[in-house]
């Protein structure tokens, strides 16, 4: 039999809208993603369930999709103790809020074990209606007393396991070769790779 016909492209109506109130985020998905995924950002605080990472993850990207109108990435991103069998978790953003890098070490205080890990789980939808997909990236590492700068949420506190710097003493470079959100964007960019996605761009569409 002849070989198969090729895979027909799927054509996307225009680029993928990252969309986060958190312009850390942001920066760190620009310097990451690079000109791979062609994309553009929205800034919009969605609102979030509460549950499981996945599930946060999943309905973000289905209501951003409904405000956009077109395909969307979102991200939510956990510090999970383990101690605390996997809390804060999706909440952090509330806990280091409320508590501050001193807070989340007491949280820890009565346990010997401050192991935790970072997750990032990204979600891509091609439009209102469409299933999102989830890519989910895990860095594991220790909580420890806050060192470094402070200009991104828990990165003081947090020391990937094989390093002596915490998130926040390590360059941005550095940080963006390990982390969490490092590995859930290179799931992201290898199923854009493989689907083969085309994009027409807003003036195609005009
Ligand atoms: O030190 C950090 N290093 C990181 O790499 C990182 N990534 C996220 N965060 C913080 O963790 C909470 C997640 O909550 P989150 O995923 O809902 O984010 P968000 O509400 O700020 O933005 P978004 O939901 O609009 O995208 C928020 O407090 C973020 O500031 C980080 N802190
Ligand atoms: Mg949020």
């Amino acid at each position: 039999m002849a070989a198969a016909a090729a895979k027909a492209a799927v054509v996307l109506p225009r680029p993928v809208t990252f969309v986060t109130g958190n312009a850390k985020k942001l920066e760190e998905v620009k310097a990451i993603i690079g000109n791979s995924i062609p994309f553009k950002s929205l800034k919009l605080d969605l609102p979030e369930l509460q549950g499981e990472p996945e599930d946060i993850s999943k309905e973000k990207a289905r209501l951003a999709a409904l405000q956009v109108n077109g395909p969307v990435l979102v991200e939510d991103t956990c510090l999970c103790f383990n101690s605390l069998k996997g809390l804060p978790g999706p909440y952090i953003k509330w806990f280091l809020e409320k508590l501050g890098h001193e807070g989340l070490n007491n949280l820890l205080m009565a346990y010997e074990d401050k192991s935790a890990y970072a997750l990032c789980a990204f979600s891509f939808s091609r439009g209102p209606g469409a299933e999102p997909l989830t890519f989910l990236g895990k860095t594991p590492g220790k909580i420890v007393p806050a060192r470094g700068p402070t200009d991104f949420g828990w990165d003081p506190v947090f020391q990937p396991d094989g390093y002596d710097q915490t998130y926040a003493e390590m360059s941005k470079e550095e940080k963006n070769m390990i982390s969490h959100r490092y590995k859930s964007l290179a799931l992201v960019k290898s199923h854009f790779k493989e689907a083969g996605y085309v994009f027409q761009t807003d003036e195609d569409t005009i």
